[in-house]
């Protein structure tokens, strides 16, 4: 077969494929996307997005079921769970149209293939078509690799049989809400996915192996984080092992699990898969290329994002580390300065920025005190109860805490923010550090009353060598 040759081919349309193929296309590259499933990735189609436009119905319907606090009465919020799935569905599709708006009719020089790409040989791809349309061969000097990492599914005795969820397949598109939902895995996802299901009227149970949830936090911010989550009904099992999964003739589930207190079998009617990610590598054919992956399958890369296989780059998840949708957008901007303006950037000294979006939500930036003792990074503390922030107990949401990290040169070093708006004023504390400015600074900042940025003011009232 002969290979058509374009300038540079994209595996992908994530968070990095879609605006390097603009980027490229606009300095006069001739460009092919290739795109297996949905345009957007998992940020628009089942990540980022639709779980934060579901997210937002389930905190309206706590809002009204929280609304007598405020002196408003109001009766018990209805549900319309089919009608919360078609406002995500509907959105979701505007953002996929619009990727493809931009990718097809924007520019000339993209080329939008529908279908799965492998290496055929360094600088040749494979693609089997969708819709079996046939294959193609390209080729190009440049290849940048954007396939990002699907649901890992743990071995489980029963869980095949059983039938699972995860949220790459079928939980987004659940037209029933599940009576009772059980979550393997109590990480981001499972926080996120828990609150949001909890309060639009599901029972939630989360079992996680580790002794805590979020086991990249702190102990001391994932335990008030589970307290919150607690508060509003939902269950967790903490270290314990799930052995075994079935389901009876009635539809019901029982997780098996062996837990510190004895075995314990828990019965629903879901189960949502949420341990974690793999990389979309297998079956890529990266060894004829010369491109290597690490022990679990992500691409290995340099400090500039490159593989060894010469002109083919890993951008976004698949090259492993820290996984979120503007990680994979910053890849972008690295690949597209050095490829198009001769720029270098290492991506290893970049801030880490993010926010768990639970309510409230936790916004999380720098060192970790765990990370900050680890790395034996002198450190002061300050933790500011939320209630005892003024604009908080003005509008009643009065839980969690502002939590500062200070270096010896009195310069931040991380923040750890579980309150309302706690991803904004995180960013606030980013903003400081990127300016390198001292915790006096914010200090003496003159801020307007009453806002929750004021917390910038007060959060280092109580300093203490950590
Ligand atoms: C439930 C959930 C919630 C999340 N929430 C957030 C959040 O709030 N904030 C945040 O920052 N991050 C969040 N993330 C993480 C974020 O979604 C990812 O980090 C980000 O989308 C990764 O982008 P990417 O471009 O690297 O990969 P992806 O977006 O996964 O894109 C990879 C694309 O490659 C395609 N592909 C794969 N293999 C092939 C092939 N062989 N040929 C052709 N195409 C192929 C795939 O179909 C896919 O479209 C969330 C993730 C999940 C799962
Ligand atoms: N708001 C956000 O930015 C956001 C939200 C959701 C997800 N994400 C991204 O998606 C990625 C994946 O999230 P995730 O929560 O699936 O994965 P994760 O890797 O963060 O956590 C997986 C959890 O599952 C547990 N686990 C693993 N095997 C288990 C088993 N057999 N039984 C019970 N528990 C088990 C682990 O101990 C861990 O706590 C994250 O790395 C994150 O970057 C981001």
């Amino acid at each position: 077969m002969s290979a058509t040759s374009y300038d540079a081919l994209i595996i992908g349309s994530g968070q990095a494929g879609n605006p390097l193929a603009y980027a490229l296309a606009e300095a006069g590259h001739r460009v092919a996307l290739i795109e297996s499933a949905h345009l957007g990735g998992s940020c628009v189609n089942y990540g980022c997005a639709p779980t934060k436009i579901m997210l937002a119905s389930a905190q309206r319907a706590h809002l009204v079921r929280t609304a007598g606090e405020l002196g408003i009465q109001a009766p018990e919020p209805v549900v319309d769970f089919a009608a919360v799935v078609a406002r995500k569905d509907r959105l979701t599709q505007n953002s996929r149209d619009g990727i493809e708006r931009n990718l097809t009719t924007a520019h000339p020089n993209i080329r939008l293939v529908r279908g799965r790409a492998r290496f055929a040989a360094p600088n040749t791809l494979h693609v089997d078509l969708n819709d079996a349309a046939g294959q193609e061969q390209l080729t190009a000097p440049l290849i940048f690799i954007n396939t990002g990492t699907h649901a890992a599914v743990p071995l489980i005795a029963g869980l095949e049989a059983s039938g699972y969820l995860t949220n790459d397949t079928l939980l987004l598109g659940l037209q029933q809400l599940p009576e009772h939902l059980i979550i393997l895995g109590g990480s981001y996802i499972g926080v996120e996915f828990g609150q949001m299901f909890r309060r639009l009227g599901s029972r939630v149970t989360v079992i996680e192996t580790s002794a805590t949830i979020m086991d990249r936090e702190d102990s001391d911010v994932s335990r008030p984080m589970q307290e919150l989550l607690e508060a509003e009904g939902i269950e967790f099992v903490l270290e314990a092992e799930a052995r075994h999964v079935s389901r009876n003739d009635e539809g019901v589930l029982t997780l098996t699990a062996d837990t510190p207190g004895g075995e314990r079998r828990i019965r629903g009617s879901h189960l949502l898969v949420a341990t974690g990610r793999v990389p979309n590598t297998l079956d890529m054919g990266l060894e004829l290329a010369g491109i290597e992956t690490d022990e679990d399958g992500y691409i290995l890369v340099d400090d500039d994002l490159r593989t060894p296989a010469k002109g083919v780059y890993a951008l976004g998840d698949v090259k492993g580390g820290p996984q979120f949708t503007h990680i994979t957008y910053d890849d972008y901007r690295i690949v597209r300065d050095q490829v198009l303006h001769g720029r270098a950037r290492d991506y290893h000294q970049r801030p880490v920025p993010y926010v768990v979006f639970t309510e409230p939500q936790l916004g999380r930036i720098g060192l970790s005190k765990d990370q900050a003792r680890k790395q034996k990074v002198p450190f002061r503390v300050s933790r500011l109860d939320a209630s005892t922030i003024g604009r908080a107990v003005e509008t009643g949401q009065t839980e969690g805490f502002v939590e500062v990290l200070v270096g010896d040169d009195d310069q931040l070093l991380g923040a750890a923010v579980l309150c309302e708006q706690g991803g904004e004023i995180m960013t606030m504390f980013q903003l400081a550090m990127a300016g390198n400015l001292r915790y006096q600074q914010l200090e003496n900042l003159i801020i307007a009353h009453p806002t929750w940025a004021e917390v910038l003011n007060n959060a280092f009232q109580k300093l203490e060598r950590g």
